[in-house]
Protein backbone atom coordinates (compact mmCIF):
# COMPACT_ATOMS: atom_id res chain seq x y z
CA UNK A 1 0.00 0.00 0.00
CA UNK A 2 1.20 3.33 -0.75
CA UNK A 3 1.06 6.09 1.79
CA UNK A 4 0.38 9.65 0.22
CA UNK A 5 0.45 13.25 2.59
CA UNK A 6 -1.43 16.09 0.98
CA UNK A 7 -0.04 18.90 3.40
CA UNK A 8 -1.83 21.86 1.69
CA UNK A 9 -5.57 22.46 0.82
CA UNK A 10 -6.07 20.62 -2.40
CA UNK A 11 -9.25 19.91 -3.90
CA UNK A 12 -10.87 16.80 -2.99
CA UNK A 13 -12.22 16.34 -6.19
CA UNK A 14 -8.83 16.46 -8.00
CA UNK A 15 -7.27 13.79 -5.65
CA UNK A 16 -10.37 11.49 -6.22
CA UNK A 17 -7.91 9.62 -8.15
CA UNK A 18 -6.30 8.67 -5.45
CA UNK A 19 -8.99 8.45 -2.88
CA UNK A 20 -10.16 5.60 -5.50
CA UNK A 21 -7.14 3.83 -6.21
CA UNK A 22 -7.32 0.59 -3.96
CA UNK A 23 -3.17 0.39 -3.33
CA UNK A 24 -3.28 3.99 -2.21
CA UNK A 25 -3.70 5.67 1.30
CA UNK A 26 -4.33 9.14 1.84
CA UNK A 27 -3.80 11.29 4.85
CA UNK A 28 -4.80 15.16 4.63
CA UNK A 29 -3.04 17.27 7.21
CA UNK A 30 -2.55 20.82 5.56
CA UNK A 31 -0.49 23.38 7.92
CA UNK A 32 2.21 21.44 9.49
CA UNK A 33 5.64 23.21 10.67
CA UNK A 34 8.77 21.72 8.96
CA UNK A 35 9.74 19.73 12.11
CA UNK A 36 6.05 18.21 12.22
CA UNK A 37 6.11 17.18 8.73
CA UNK A 38 9.95 15.96 9.20
CA UNK A 39 8.73 13.83 11.93
CA UNK A 40 6.34 11.91 9.89
CA UNK A 41 7.26 12.45 6.32
CA UNK A 42 9.06 8.72 7.07
CA UNK A 43 5.98 6.79 6.34
CA UNK A 44 4.96 8.64 3.62
CA UNK A 45 5.98 7.59 -0.52
CA UNK A 46 4.35 10.58 -1.82
CA UNK A 47 3.88 14.25 -0.94
CA UNK A 48 1.07 16.76 -2.24
CA UNK A 49 1.80 20.39 -1.89
CA UNK A 50 0.77 23.84 -3.20
CA UNK A 51 2.88 26.63 -2.24
CA UNK A 52 2.52 26.68 1.82
CA UNK A 53 4.29 24.00 2.44
CA UNK A 54 8.16 24.34 2.18
CA UNK A 55 9.96 20.80 1.30
CA UNK A 56 13.27 21.47 2.85
CA UNK A 57 16.54 19.18 2.77
CA UNK A 58 15.29 18.28 5.86
CA UNK A 59 12.19 17.27 5.04
CA UNK A 60 14.01 15.37 2.10
CA UNK A 61 16.18 13.86 4.33
CA UNK A 62 13.63 12.35 6.79
CA UNK A 63 12.01 11.08 4.02
CA UNK A 64 13.37 7.78 3.28
CA UNK A 65 10.56 6.59 1.57
CA UNK A 66 9.85 9.44 -0.05
CA UNK A 67 9.41 8.83 -4.48
CA UNK A 68 7.57 11.99 -5.20
CA UNK A 69 6.94 15.35 -4.20
CA UNK A 70 3.61 16.39 -6.18
CA UNK A 71 3.25 20.30 -6.96
CA UNK A 72 -0.42 21.24 -7.55
CA UNK A 73 0.69 23.86 -9.33
CA UNK A 74 3.60 25.87 -11.56
CA UNK A 75 6.08 27.23 -9.24
CA UNK A 76 8.44 24.52 -7.50
CA UNK A 77 10.20 27.33 -5.37
CA UNK A 78 8.95 25.40 -2.59
CA UNK A 79 10.82 22.70 -2.98
CA UNK A 80 14.40 21.55 -3.33
CA UNK A 81 15.13 20.85 -6.26
CA UNK A 82 18.95 20.01 -6.10
CA UNK A 83 18.18 17.59 -2.78
CA UNK A 84 15.22 15.82 -4.52
CA UNK A 85 17.78 15.11 -7.52
CA UNK A 86 20.26 14.05 -4.86
CA UNK A 87 18.20 11.83 -3.42
CA UNK A 88 16.08 10.53 -5.98
CA UNK A 89 12.91 11.66 -5.66
CA UNK A 90 10.76 12.74 -8.64
CA UNK A 91 9.17 16.48 -8.07
CA UNK A 92 6.32 16.88 -10.70
CA UNK A 93 4.48 19.87 -11.05
CA UNK A 94 1.04 20.98 -12.93
CA UNK A 95 2.29 23.25 -15.25
CA UNK A 96 -0.96 23.85 -17.23
CA UNK A 97 -4.04 23.29 -15.21
CA UNK A 98 -4.08 27.25 -13.86
CA UNK A 99 -3.02 28.94 -16.85
CA UNK A 100 -6.44 30.49 -18.19
CA UNK A 101 -7.35 31.26 -14.63
CA UNK A 102 -4.13 33.17 -13.68
CA UNK A 103 -4.49 34.62 -16.86
CA UNK A 104 -8.07 35.74 -16.13
CA UNK A 105 -6.73 37.09 -12.62
CA UNK A 106 -4.44 39.14 -13.90
CA UNK A 107 -6.79 40.83 -16.07
CA UNK A 108 -9.21 41.58 -13.36
CA UNK A 109 -6.25 43.06 -11.48
CA UNK A 110 -5.36 45.35 -14.49
CA UNK A 111 -9.16 46.43 -15.04
CA UNK A 112 -9.59 46.99 -11.40
CA UNK A 113 -5.80 49.08 -11.34
CA UNK A 114 -7.32 51.30 -14.68
CA UNK A 115 -11.08 52.12 -12.98
CA UNK A 116 -9.54 52.01 -9.35
CA UNK A 117 -11.78 49.31 -8.29
CA UNK A 118 -11.02 48.08 -4.74
CA UNK A 119 -10.57 52.16 -3.84
CA UNK A 120 -13.85 52.58 -4.82
CA UNK A 121 -15.58 49.55 -3.27
CA UNK A 122 -13.78 50.91 0.66
CA UNK A 123 -15.02 54.26 0.46
CA UNK A 124 -18.57 53.16 -0.85
CA UNK A 125 -19.19 50.79 1.43
CA UNK A 126 -18.01 53.33 4.41
CA UNK A 127 -20.93 55.30 3.74
CA UNK A 128 -19.09 57.76 1.13
CA UNK A 129 -20.25 58.27 -2.65
CA UNK A 130 -16.92 59.57 -3.73
CA UNK A 131 -17.27 59.97 -8.05
CA UNK A 132 -14.17 63.04 -8.00
CA UNK A 133 -11.61 60.70 -6.94
CA UNK A 134 -11.45 57.92 -9.14
CA UNK A 135 -11.12 58.84 -12.57
CA UNK A 136 -10.10 55.82 -14.73
CA UNK A 137 -8.71 55.06 -17.80
CA UNK A 138 -9.37 52.92 -20.94
CA UNK A 139 -7.70 50.06 -22.02
CA UNK A 140 -8.22 50.04 -25.80
CA UNK A 141 -5.58 52.06 -27.57
CA UNK A 142 -2.72 51.72 -24.93
CA UNK A 143 0.54 49.21 -24.96
CA UNK A 144 0.61 46.63 -22.68
CA UNK A 145 3.99 45.61 -22.36
CA UNK A 146 4.50 41.60 -21.51
CA UNK A 147 7.45 40.30 -20.24
CA UNK A 148 7.43 36.59 -20.40
CA UNK A 149 5.43 35.26 -23.17
CA UNK A 150 4.84 31.85 -21.80
CA UNK A 151 1.51 29.96 -21.46
CA UNK A 152 0.24 32.49 -19.28
CA UNK A 153 1.83 35.82 -20.86
CA UNK A 154 0.24 34.59 -24.28
CA UNK A 155 -2.99 34.02 -23.02
CA UNK A 156 -3.08 37.56 -21.44
CA UNK A 157 -1.83 38.70 -24.91
CA UNK A 158 -4.73 37.22 -26.76
CA UNK A 159 -7.34 38.82 -24.01
CA UNK A 160 -5.73 42.13 -24.14
CA UNK A 161 -6.03 42.13 -28.09
CA UNK A 162 -9.66 41.67 -27.94
CA UNK A 163 -9.68 44.68 -25.45
CA UNK A 164 -8.14 46.56 -28.19
CA UNK A 165 -4.83 47.03 -26.80
CA UNK A 166 -1.29 46.99 -28.51
CA UNK A 167 0.95 44.06 -27.02
CA UNK A 168 4.89 44.77 -26.78
CA UNK A 169 6.24 41.86 -25.74
CA UNK A 170 9.65 39.98 -24.92
CA UNK A 171 11.03 36.73 -24.21
CA UNK A 172 14.17 34.95 -25.24
CA UNK A 173 12.30 32.51 -26.97
CA UNK A 174 9.80 34.46 -29.05
CA UNK A 175 11.00 34.53 -32.49
CA UNK A 176 9.75 37.62 -34.79
CA UNK A 177 7.92 34.46 -37.25
CA UNK A 178 5.94 33.64 -33.48
CA UNK A 179 5.26 37.34 -32.39
CA UNK A 180 3.95 38.24 -36.30
CA UNK A 181 1.36 34.84 -35.74
CA UNK A 182 0.70 36.11 -32.00
CA UNK A 183 -0.05 39.81 -33.57
CA UNK A 184 2.73 41.15 -30.81
CA UNK A 185 5.79 43.31 -31.67
CA UNK A 186 8.90 42.04 -29.94
CA UNK A 187 10.83 44.63 -27.95
CA UNK A 188 13.85 44.50 -25.60
CA UNK A 189 12.79 44.95 -21.90
CA UNK A 190 14.24 48.28 -21.83
CA UNK A 191 12.87 49.25 -25.04
CA UNK A 192 9.15 47.35 -23.92
CA UNK A 193 9.14 49.56 -20.34
CA UNK A 194 9.74 53.05 -22.37
CA UNK A 195 6.79 52.41 -24.46
CA UNK A 196 4.14 50.63 -22.71
CA UNK A 197 1.53 52.41 -20.66
CA UNK A 198 0.98 48.84 -18.82
CA UNK A 199 3.20 46.13 -17.83
CA UNK A 200 2.51 42.81 -16.81
CA UNK A 201 5.37 40.15 -15.96
CA UNK A 202 4.24 36.24 -16.76
CA UNK A 203 8.40 35.11 -16.29
CA UNK A 204 9.56 32.60 -13.55
CA UNK A 205 11.75 33.81 -10.59
CA UNK A 206 15.73 33.67 -11.66
CA UNK A 207 18.82 34.99 -11.21
CA UNK A 208 18.12 36.90 -14.60
CA UNK A 209 14.19 37.87 -13.99
CA UNK A 210 14.65 38.63 -10.00
CA UNK A 211 14.31 42.50 -10.38
CA UNK A 212 14.30 42.98 -14.17
CA UNK A 213 12.44 45.87 -12.80
CA UNK A 214 13.96 48.14 -10.88
CA UNK A 215 15.25 51.74 -10.85
CA UNK A 216 16.53 52.45 -14.35
CA UNK A 217 13.58 50.66 -15.93
CA UNK A 218 11.44 53.29 -13.84
CA UNK A 219 13.49 55.83 -14.74
CA UNK A 220 13.14 55.35 -18.58
CA UNK A 221 9.40 54.49 -18.01
CA UNK A 222 6.67 56.27 -19.78
CA UNK A 223 5.37 58.58 -17.19
CA UNK A 224 1.89 57.37 -15.66
CA UNK A 225 2.17 53.88 -16.74
CA UNK A 226 0.69 51.04 -14.65
CA UNK A 227 2.23 47.75 -13.78
CA UNK A 228 0.69 44.58 -12.47
CA UNK A 229 2.84 41.21 -10.97
CA UNK A 230 0.86 37.85 -11.15
CA UNK A 231 4.19 35.72 -11.89
CA UNK A 232 6.58 35.69 -8.67
CA UNK A 233 7.57 38.33 -6.41
CA UNK A 234 10.83 39.78 -7.06
CA UNK A 235 10.28 39.84 -10.73
CA UNK A 236 9.53 43.93 -10.09
CA UNK A 237 12.19 45.67 -7.41
CA UNK A 238 9.41 46.64 -4.56
CA UNK A 239 11.11 48.97 -3.21
CA UNK A 240 11.96 50.70 -6.18
CA UNK A 241 8.33 50.90 -7.09
CA UNK A 242 7.26 52.30 -4.22
CA UNK A 243 9.98 55.01 -4.70
CA UNK A 244 8.45 54.92 -8.67
CA UNK A 245 4.67 55.73 -7.46
CA UNK A 246 5.67 58.36 -4.91
CA UNK A 247 8.02 59.88 -7.85
CA UNK A 248 4.44 60.06 -9.67
CA UNK A 249 6.04 57.83 -12.91
CA UNK A 250 3.87 55.36 -12.04
CA UNK A 251 0.07 55.75 -11.62
CA UNK A 252 -0.41 52.66 -10.08
CA UNK A 253 0.23 48.79 -9.30
CA UNK A 254 -1.57 45.59 -9.08
CA UNK A 255 0.50 42.88 -6.95
CA UNK A 256 -0.71 38.94 -6.57
CA UNK A 257 2.78 37.92 -5.48
CA UNK A 258 5.24 39.08 -2.72
CA UNK A 259 9.23 39.17 -2.30
CA UNK A 260 8.46 37.46 1.16
CA UNK A 261 5.06 35.85 1.13
CA UNK A 262 2.52 36.64 3.74
CA UNK A 263 4.18 40.71 3.46
CA UNK A 264 5.32 41.77 6.61
CA UNK A 265 2.29 44.12 8.29
CA UNK A 266 4.51 47.24 7.90
CA UNK A 267 4.90 46.34 4.19
CA UNK A 268 4.36 49.68 2.11
CA UNK A 269 2.29 48.21 -0.40
CA UNK A 270 -0.09 47.45 2.23
CA UNK A 271 -1.10 50.77 2.54
CA UNK A 272 -0.78 52.28 -0.21
CA UNK A 273 -3.31 53.84 -1.58
CA UNK A 274 -2.39 53.43 -5.73
CA UNK A 275 -1.58 49.64 -4.64
CA UNK A 276 -3.86 47.10 -5.11
CA UNK A 277 -3.45 43.58 -3.72
CA UNK A 278 -4.02 40.11 -3.63
CA UNK A 279 -2.97 37.16 -1.26
CA UNK A 280 -1.48 35.21 -4.08
CA UNK A 281 -5.12 33.76 -5.80
CA UNK A 282 -3.52 33.95 -8.99
CA UNK A 283 -4.49 30.26 -9.38
CA UNK A 284 -7.43 30.47 -7.06
CA UNK A 285 -10.53 28.89 -8.60
CA UNK A 286 -12.62 26.10 -8.48
CA UNK A 287 -11.71 25.02 -12.16
CA UNK A 288 -8.08 25.99 -11.28
CA UNK A 289 -7.51 23.54 -8.26
CA UNK A 290 -9.69 20.67 -10.02
CA UNK A 291 -7.25 20.95 -12.40
CA UNK A 292 -3.46 20.77 -10.85
CA UNK A 293 -4.99 18.39 -8.75
CA UNK A 294 -6.04 16.06 -11.29
CA UNK A 295 -2.58 16.01 -13.23
CA UNK A 296 -0.79 16.10 -10.10
CA UNK A 297 -2.82 13.08 -9.05
CA UNK A 298 -2.98 11.44 -12.29
CA UNK A 299 1.16 11.39 -12.39
CA UNK A 300 2.31 10.72 -8.44
CA UNK A 301 0.13 7.29 -9.36
CA UNK A 302 1.95 6.46 -12.46
CA UNK A 303 5.39 7.16 -10.52
CA UNK A 304 4.21 4.89 -7.40
CA UNK A 305 3.21 2.23 -10.20
CA UNK A 306 6.29 2.62 -11.57
CA UNK A 307 5.06 3.48 -14.97
CA UNK A 308 5.67 5.95 -17.66
CA UNK A 309 5.31 9.77 -16.51
CA UNK A 310 5.65 13.31 -17.49
CA UNK A 311 6.33 17.23 -16.02
CA UNK A 312 8.69 15.81 -14.16
CA UNK A 313 10.62 19.13 -12.70
CA UNK A 314 14.04 17.29 -11.78
CA UNK A 315 14.10 15.75 -15.25
CA UNK A 316 14.25 17.50 -19.02
CA UNK A 317 11.00 17.17 -20.36
CA UNK A 318 10.15 14.56 -22.96
CA UNK A 319 7.65 15.51 -25.65
CA UNK A 320 4.13 12.93 -24.86
CA UNK A 321 5.00 11.63 -29.08
CA UNK A 322 8.51 10.70 -27.78
CA UNK A 323 7.31 9.19 -24.58
CA UNK A 324 4.83 6.81 -26.23
CA UNK A 325 7.47 5.57 -28.73
CA UNK A 326 10.23 4.70 -26.17
CA UNK A 327 7.88 3.57 -22.87
CA UNK A 328 7.95 -0.06 -24.17
CA UNK A 329 11.78 -0.29 -24.19
CA UNK A 330 12.01 1.33 -20.60
CA UNK A 331 11.82 -2.22 -19.29
CA UNK A 332 14.02 -4.12 -21.40
CA UNK A 333 16.63 -0.82 -21.05
CA UNK A 334 16.84 -1.96 -17.15
CA UNK A 335 16.75 -4.84 -17.64
CA UNK A 336 19.93 -4.94 -20.31
CA UNK A 337 21.84 -2.54 -17.86
CA UNK A 338 20.71 -5.07 -14.95
CA UNK A 339 22.01 -8.28 -16.85
CA UNK A 340 24.94 -6.66 -17.29
CA UNK A 341 26.03 -5.77 -13.90
CA UNK A 342 25.20 -8.88 -12.77
CA UNK A 343 28.01 -10.50 -15.22
CA UNK A 344 30.76 -7.94 -15.62
CA UNK A 345 33.50 -8.23 -12.79
CA UNK A 346 35.52 -5.31 -12.12
CA UNK A 347 35.00 -1.54 -11.50
CA UNK A 348 32.51 -0.15 -13.89
CA UNK A 349 34.27 2.95 -16.26
CA UNK A 350 31.62 3.27 -19.23
CA UNK A 351 28.37 2.47 -20.10
CA UNK A 352 28.46 2.28 -23.71
CA UNK A 353 24.83 1.80 -25.56
CA UNK A 354 24.29 1.75 -29.36
CA UNK A 355 20.51 2.19 -30.45
CA UNK A 356 19.73 1.10 -33.54
CA UNK A 357 16.62 0.90 -36.38
CA UNK A 358 13.85 2.90 -35.13
CA UNK A 359 15.49 4.09 -32.05
CA UNK A 360 18.20 5.73 -33.67
CA UNK A 361 15.72 8.25 -35.02
CA UNK A 362 14.09 9.41 -31.32
CA UNK A 363 15.41 11.37 -28.82
CA UNK A 364 16.65 8.37 -26.28
CA UNK A 365 17.77 9.99 -23.41
CA UNK A 366 15.08 8.90 -20.92
CA UNK A 367 15.71 5.20 -22.34
CA UNK A 368 19.27 6.20 -20.93
CA UNK A 369 18.46 6.73 -17.56
CA UNK A 370 16.39 3.28 -17.31
CA UNK A 371 19.82 1.59 -18.54
CA UNK A 372 21.87 3.56 -15.92
CA UNK A 373 19.61 2.87 -13.42
CA UNK A 374 19.70 -0.53 -14.36
CA UNK A 375 23.29 -0.82 -13.89
CA UNK A 376 23.78 1.05 -10.99
CA UNK A 377 20.76 -0.33 -9.17
CA UNK A 378 22.74 -3.84 -8.81
CA UNK A 379 25.60 -2.51 -6.50
CA UNK A 380 23.69 0.46 -4.84
CA UNK A 381 20.02 -0.68 -4.52
CA UNK A 382 16.62 -0.24 -6.40
CA UNK A 383 15.34 2.22 -3.58
CA UNK A 384 18.20 4.16 -3.94
CA UNK A 385 18.88 5.10 -7.95
CA UNK A 386 15.70 5.46 -9.99
CA UNK A 387 15.43 7.93 -13.25
CA UNK A 388 16.02 10.83 -11.61
CA UNK A 389 19.53 10.56 -9.75
CA UNK A 390 20.53 7.69 -12.14
CA UNK A 391 22.86 9.99 -14.11
CA UNK A 392 23.55 12.30 -11.93
CA UNK A 393 24.92 9.25 -9.66
CA UNK A 394 26.90 7.49 -12.63
CA UNK A 395 28.83 11.14 -12.62
CA UNK A 396 29.38 11.44 -8.75
CA UNK A 397 30.98 7.86 -9.89
CA UNK A 398 32.96 8.79 -12.20
CA UNK A 399 31.36 6.01 -14.66
CA UNK A 400 30.89 7.78 -18.19
CA UNK A 401 27.71 6.90 -20.42
CA UNK A 402 28.25 7.16 -24.25
CA UNK A 403 25.62 6.82 -26.29
CA UNK A 404 26.06 6.15 -30.06
CA UNK A 405 23.44 5.83 -32.78
CA UNK A 406 23.54 3.12 -35.69
CA UNK A 407 20.94 2.77 -38.56
CA UNK A 408 21.87 -0.97 -39.18
CA UNK A 409 20.16 -3.46 -36.72
CA UNK A 410 21.03 -6.97 -37.88
CA UNK A 411 17.64 -7.96 -39.05
CA UNK A 412 16.02 -6.57 -35.91
CA UNK A 413 13.84 -3.31 -36.34
CA UNK A 414 15.37 -1.48 -32.99
CA UNK A 415 18.01 -3.06 -30.89
CA UNK A 416 19.78 -2.08 -27.98
CA UNK A 417 23.53 -2.83 -27.32
CA UNK A 418 24.92 -2.05 -23.79
CA UNK A 419 28.76 -2.73 -23.11
CA UNK A 420 29.83 -2.18 -20.04
CA UNK A 421 33.96 -1.75 -19.52
CA UNK A 422 35.22 -2.20 -16.12
CA UNK A 423 38.66 -2.25 -15.07
CA UNK A 424 38.78 -5.66 -15.97
CA UNK A 425 36.53 -6.95 -18.88
CA UNK A 426 34.36 -5.57 -21.09
CA UNK A 427 31.11 -7.38 -21.66
CA UNK A 428 28.24 -6.70 -23.84
CA UNK A 429 24.69 -7.64 -24.45
CA UNK A 430 21.69 -6.76 -27.24
CA UNK A 431 18.07 -6.69 -26.83
CA UNK A 432 15.00 -6.12 -28.97
CA UNK A 433 11.34 -5.80 -28.54
CA UNK A 434 9.77 -7.96 -30.43
CA UNK A 435 6.46 -7.67 -31.35
CA UNK A 436 3.72 -9.80 -29.82
CA UNK A 437 6.47 -11.22 -27.74
CA UNK A 438 8.10 -8.37 -25.94
CA UNK A 439 11.66 -7.49 -24.63
CA UNK A 440 13.99 -9.91 -25.90
CA UNK A 441 18.10 -10.57 -25.09
CA UNK A 442 19.11 -11.74 -29.10
CA UNK A 443 23.17 -11.33 -27.82
CA UNK A 444 25.33 -11.86 -25.10
CA UNK A 445 29.09 -10.85 -25.85
CA UNK A 446 29.86 -12.03 -29.83
CA UNK A 447 27.35 -15.12 -29.25
CA UNK A 448 23.55 -15.19 -30.48
CA UNK A 449 20.70 -15.90 -28.18
CA UNK A 450 16.95 -15.61 -28.01
CA UNK A 451 16.08 -15.16 -23.91
CA UNK A 452 13.10 -14.02 -22.24
CA UNK A 453 14.51 -11.47 -19.49
CA UNK A 454 13.21 -12.55 -17.07
CA UNK A 455 13.50 -14.62 -13.63
CA UNK A 456 16.78 -16.97 -12.46
CA UNK A 457 19.24 -17.61 -16.00
CA UNK A 458 22.49 -19.57 -15.53
CA UNK A 459 25.11 -18.07 -18.08
CA UNK A 460 27.77 -20.43 -18.31
CA UNK A 461 31.25 -19.93 -20.73
CA UNK A 462 32.70 -23.42 -21.66
CA UNK A 463 34.56 -25.07 -24.33
CA UNK A 464 32.51 -26.48 -27.08
CA UNK A 465 32.80 -30.05 -26.25
CA UNK A 466 30.10 -33.16 -26.24
CA UNK A 467 28.48 -34.30 -23.32
CA UNK A 468 28.80 -30.81 -21.50
CA UNK A 469 25.14 -29.86 -22.15
CA UNK A 470 23.97 -33.26 -20.67
CA UNK A 471 26.26 -33.10 -17.32
CA UNK A 472 24.84 -29.36 -16.79
CA UNK A 473 21.41 -30.90 -17.07
CA UNK A 474 21.89 -33.77 -14.72
CA UNK A 475 23.74 -31.65 -12.34
CA UNK A 476 20.66 -29.38 -12.03
CA UNK A 477 17.79 -32.59 -12.04
CA UNK A 478 19.83 -33.91 -9.29
CA UNK A 479 19.62 -30.98 -7.24
CA UNK A 480 15.95 -30.66 -7.75
CA UNK A 481 16.65 -27.01 -10.46
CA UNK A 482 14.12 -27.71 -13.24
CA UNK A 483 15.58 -26.18 -16.60
CA UNK A 484 12.73 -24.02 -17.91
CA UNK A 485 15.31 -23.13 -21.44
CA UNK A 486 18.30 -23.59 -22.56
CA UNK A 487 20.36 -22.14 -25.49
CA UNK A 488 23.64 -22.86 -26.69
CA UNK A 489 25.97 -20.71 -29.28
CA UNK A 490 29.54 -21.26 -29.93
CA UNK A 491 31.85 -19.53 -31.89
CA UNK A 492 33.12 -22.40 -33.90
CA UNK A 493 33.21 -25.77 -33.78
CA UNK A 494 35.11 -27.19 -30.65
CA UNK A 495 35.60 -23.52 -29.68
CA UNK A 496 34.37 -20.83 -27.03
CA UNK A 497 30.42 -21.38 -26.44
CA UNK A 498 27.91 -19.85 -24.07
CA UNK A 499 25.30 -21.83 -22.27
CA UNK A 500 21.82 -19.65 -21.61
CA UNK A 501 19.30 -21.35 -19.08
CA UNK A 502 16.07 -20.53 -17.47
CA UNK A 503 15.97 -22.34 -14.90
CA UNK A 504 12.31 -21.96 -12.04
CA UNK A 505 13.90 -21.32 -8.77
CA UNK A 506 17.19 -19.79 -7.59
CA UNK A 507 20.25 -22.39 -8.10
CA UNK A 508 21.70 -23.25 -4.50
CA UNK A 509 25.23 -22.16 -4.23
CA UNK A 510 26.85 -25.26 -3.35
CA UNK A 511 25.55 -26.31 -6.64
CA UNK A 512 27.05 -23.47 -8.58
CA UNK A 513 29.75 -24.23 -7.40
CA UNK A 514 29.75 -28.24 -8.44
CA UNK A 515 28.83 -27.08 -11.94
CA UNK A 516 31.75 -24.64 -12.14
CA UNK A 517 34.17 -27.60 -11.45
CA UNK A 518 32.77 -29.60 -14.27
CA UNK A 519 34.85 -30.30 -16.99
CA UNK A 520 35.62 -27.61 -20.18
CA UNK A 521 33.41 -24.86 -17.60
CA UNK A 522 35.59 -22.13 -17.41
CA UNK A 523 33.20 -19.73 -15.88
CA UNK A 524 29.65 -19.46 -14.95
CA UNK A 525 27.13 -16.32 -13.73
CA UNK A 526 23.42 -17.08 -11.92
CA UNK A 527 21.28 -14.00 -12.36
CA UNK A 528 18.46 -13.04 -11.20
CA UNK A 529 16.08 -10.61 -13.57
N1 LIG B 1 -0.13 34.08 -9.15
C1 LIG B 1 -0.31 32.79 -9.23
O1 LIG B 1 -1.04 32.19 -8.46
C2 LIG B 1 0.35 32.03 -10.34
C3 LIG B 1 -0.30 30.95 -10.92
C4 LIG B 1 0.32 30.24 -11.96
C5 LIG B 1 1.60 30.64 -12.36
N2 LIG B 1 2.22 31.66 -11.74
C6 LIG B 1 3.55 32.10 -12.17
O2 LIG B 1 3.41 32.76 -13.43
C7 LIG B 1 4.63 32.70 -14.12
C8 LIG B 1 4.40 32.26 -15.56
O3 LIG B 1 3.83 30.96 -15.59
P1 LIG B 1 3.65 30.18 -16.98
O4 LIG B 1 2.84 28.99 -16.68
O5 LIG B 1 3.23 31.12 -18.03
O6 LIG B 1 5.15 29.75 -17.23
P2 LIG B 1 5.85 29.41 -18.63
O7 LIG B 1 7.05 28.62 -18.30
O8 LIG B 1 4.86 28.88 -19.59
O9 LIG B 1 6.30 30.85 -19.15
C9 LIG B 1 7.35 31.59 -18.59
C10 LIG B 1 8.03 32.31 -19.73
O10 LIG B 1 8.97 33.22 -19.18
C11 LIG B 1 10.00 33.30 -20.12
N3 LIG B 1 11.20 33.92 -19.55
C12 LIG B 1 12.18 33.32 -18.83
N4 LIG B 1 13.14 34.24 -18.55
C13 LIG B 1 12.73 35.41 -19.09
C14 LIG B 1 13.29 36.71 -19.14
N5 LIG B 1 14.47 36.99 -18.56
N6 LIG B 1 12.62 37.67 -19.79
C15 LIG B 1 11.43 37.40 -20.40
N7 LIG B 1 10.84 36.18 -20.40
C16 LIG B 1 11.49 35.21 -19.73
C17 LIG B 1 10.22 31.87 -20.55
O11 LIG B 1 10.92 31.78 -21.77
C18 LIG B 1 8.78 31.38 -20.67
O12 LIG B 1 8.30 31.50 -22.00
C19 LIG B 1 5.51 31.75 -13.30
O13 LIG B 1 6.34 32.53 -12.47
C20 LIG B 1 4.52 31.00 -12.44
O14 LIG B 1 5.10 30.51 -11.26
C21 LIG B 1 1.61 32.38 -10.75
O1 LIG C 1 -2.17 28.72 -5.33
C1 LIG C 1 -1.12 28.10 -5.46
O2 LIG C 1 -0.94 26.96 -5.12
C2 LIG C 1 0.04 28.83 -6.18
C3 LIG C 1 -0.24 28.91 -7.63
C4 LIG C 1 0.86 29.45 -8.47
O3 LIG C 1 1.67 30.37 -7.86
C5 LIG C 1 1.65 28.38 -9.16
O4 LIG C 1 2.86 28.49 -9.18
O5 LIG C 1 1.04 27.46 -9.70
Amino acid sequence: MYKVLVSDPISDMGIQLLYDAEDVLVDKKPGLTEDELVAIIGDYDALLVRSQTRVTDRVMEAGKKLKVVGRAGVGVDNIDLPSATKRGIIVINAPDGNTITTCEHTFAMMMALARHIPQAYMKTVGGEWDRKSFLGVELRNKVLGVLGMGRIGSEVAARAKAFGMKIHAYDPFLTEERAEKLGVQLGTVNEIVANADFITVHTPLTPETRHMISSHQFEIMKKGMRIVNCARGGIIDEMALIEAIDSDIVAGAAFDVFEEEPPRADHPFLKHPKVIVTPHLGASTVEAQENVAIDVSEQVLLILRGEAFKNAVNMPPVPADVLNKLAPYFTLGEKLGNFLAQLTIGAVREIHVNYSGDLSEVDTTPLTRYIVRGVLSHHLGTEVVNVVNSMHLAKERDVQVVIQKTASTKGFTNLITVTLKSDKVDRSIAGTLLTGYGPRFVQIDKFPVDVAPEGNLLIISHNDKPGIIGRVGTLLGVNDVNIATMQVGRDNVGGAAIMVLTVDKPIPKEVLEQLGELPEIIKLKAIVL
